[in-house]
């Protein structure tokens, strides 16, 4: 896709509204040559929900980018807490890199954010943003559980609403969603989570066909646990859970079933943020990337659960037998797992040391 030397991006070639008219003027020559001899065409990404984890890692990993494929716009709700962002970036920022605020809760911080960018062009849009939720839906209330689907599904729609209309006006365009394996399959205590990502999925799904209508692209990312900020938080809001709504076994299945495998879960089967922008990274330089992208192999044994058989039983039972019966087995697989990739990463690190 070649890009008009007007529309590159303002970190390339910044240029000053202080510098006056011919200033401008020569600065804009200047682009239009670079653009001319390098034969460069950066694409422009907003990434949404960049203060940590999975945000953090895309806008890094593109920034840094050899070949300086990208400029990064790397949003935030709060830019206060900017400061792991900027220390990640080094010498990207202002570069390659410029951090924006921008709250998907908020139609007008997405407009003003979209606004801000030169030709208001996105090229690819990567919706990250996201809020965890576990617990029994009794002990949850309503408008807690409307924050979940605002951010992690309106939020998208509302970012949409913006994006989409000069996306097909320019007939190009790739929108990445980090949706989730629950946007594929329910897992216990996660009922609004997964149907704020059964929400995106469904979403998504119903856009692909009118996008490919206007040579856009649509790739969900389905990341299955990921040690971030994520895991801490929600494990912290769970255990904070006011339990008393709910019965004995409900109260006693959460707590000693499933808030104790949470950890184990993440560090037997849990990846790094860094690995998932690597994945996104291949995604959005693909010819013809995929409309799903799963990112870990040791979860596809689960989800595939759910497209081996129609009735959708095959998942539900096991992991009802994974749970209440063979509770030790399954605890066991998962300890054996994650002394598997100890080790693993052990001699990957003393094979670094000897070269
Ligand atoms: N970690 C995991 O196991 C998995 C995560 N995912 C998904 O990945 C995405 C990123 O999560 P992850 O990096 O793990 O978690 P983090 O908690 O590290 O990051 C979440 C990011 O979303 C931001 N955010 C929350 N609400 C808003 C909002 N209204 N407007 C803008 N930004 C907002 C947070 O900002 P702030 O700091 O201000 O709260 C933060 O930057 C989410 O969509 C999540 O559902 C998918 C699969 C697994
Ligand atoms: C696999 C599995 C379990 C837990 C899965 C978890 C905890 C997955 C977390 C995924 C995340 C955090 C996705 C984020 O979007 C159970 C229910 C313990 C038992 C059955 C098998």
């Amino acid at each position: 896709m070649g890009r008009s030397a007007e529309s590159m991006p303002s970190g390339l070639l910044p240029v000053s509204p202080a510098l006056g008219p011919s200033a401008s003027f020569f600065l804009s020559l200047l682009r239009k040559s670079v653009s001319r001899t390098t034969g460069m065409s950066q694409k422009v990404v907003l990434i949404t929900g960049c203060s940590s984890g999975i945000g953090l890692a895309i806008a890094v990993l593109l920034a840094k980018d050899e070949k300086k494929r990208f400029m990064v716009y790397a949003t935030m709700r709060n830019l206060a807490k900017q400061e792991p962002l900027v220390e990640a970036a080094g010498r990207t920022l202002g570069q390659t890199l410029e951090i924006r605020p921008l709250d998907v809760c908020d139609e007008k911080s997405i407009k003003d954010c979209v606004d801000g960018l030169p030709d208001r062009r996105v090229d690819i849009l990567i919706s990250n943003a996201g809020l965890g939720l576990v617990g029994p839906i009794e002990c949850q209330d309503i408008e807690e559980m409307k924050s979940i689907m605002d951010t992690n599904f309106f939020g998208l729609v509302r970012l949409l609403k913006e994006v989409l209309p000069d996306m097909k006006r320019r007939k190009s365009g790739h929108i990445v969603v980090i949706s989730s394996v629950m946007g594929i399959q329910g897992i216990l205590f996660n009922d609004i989570y997964a149907a704020s990502k059964f929400a995106v999925e469904g979403f998504c799904e119903s856009l692909a066909v009118q996008a490919m209508r206007f040579k856009l692209n649509i790739s969900l990312i389905e990341p299955g646990p990921v040690v971030t900020e994520f895991e801490r938080k929600v494990y912290e809001e769970g255990m904070k859970t006011d339990l008393s709504k709910a019965d004995q076994v409900t109260a006693d299945i959460f707590i000693n079933v499933y808030m104790k495998h949470w950890s184990q879960i993440f560090e037997s089967l849990g990846q790094s943020p860094e690995v998932i922008a690597e994945h996104t990274l291949k995604i959005i330089t693909m010819d013809n990337p995929p409309f799903r992208h799963q990112t870990n192999t040791l979860y596809t044994p689960f989800t595939t659960l759910k497209y081996a058989d129609p009735t959708g039983d095959l998942p539900i039972d096991t992991f009802y037998k994974a749970v209440f019966q063979h509770d030790k087995v399954f605890s066991a697989s998962l300890n054996f797992l994650k002394l598997l990739r100890w080790r693993s990463r052990k001699s990957f690190s003393l094979d670094k040391d000897k070269s």
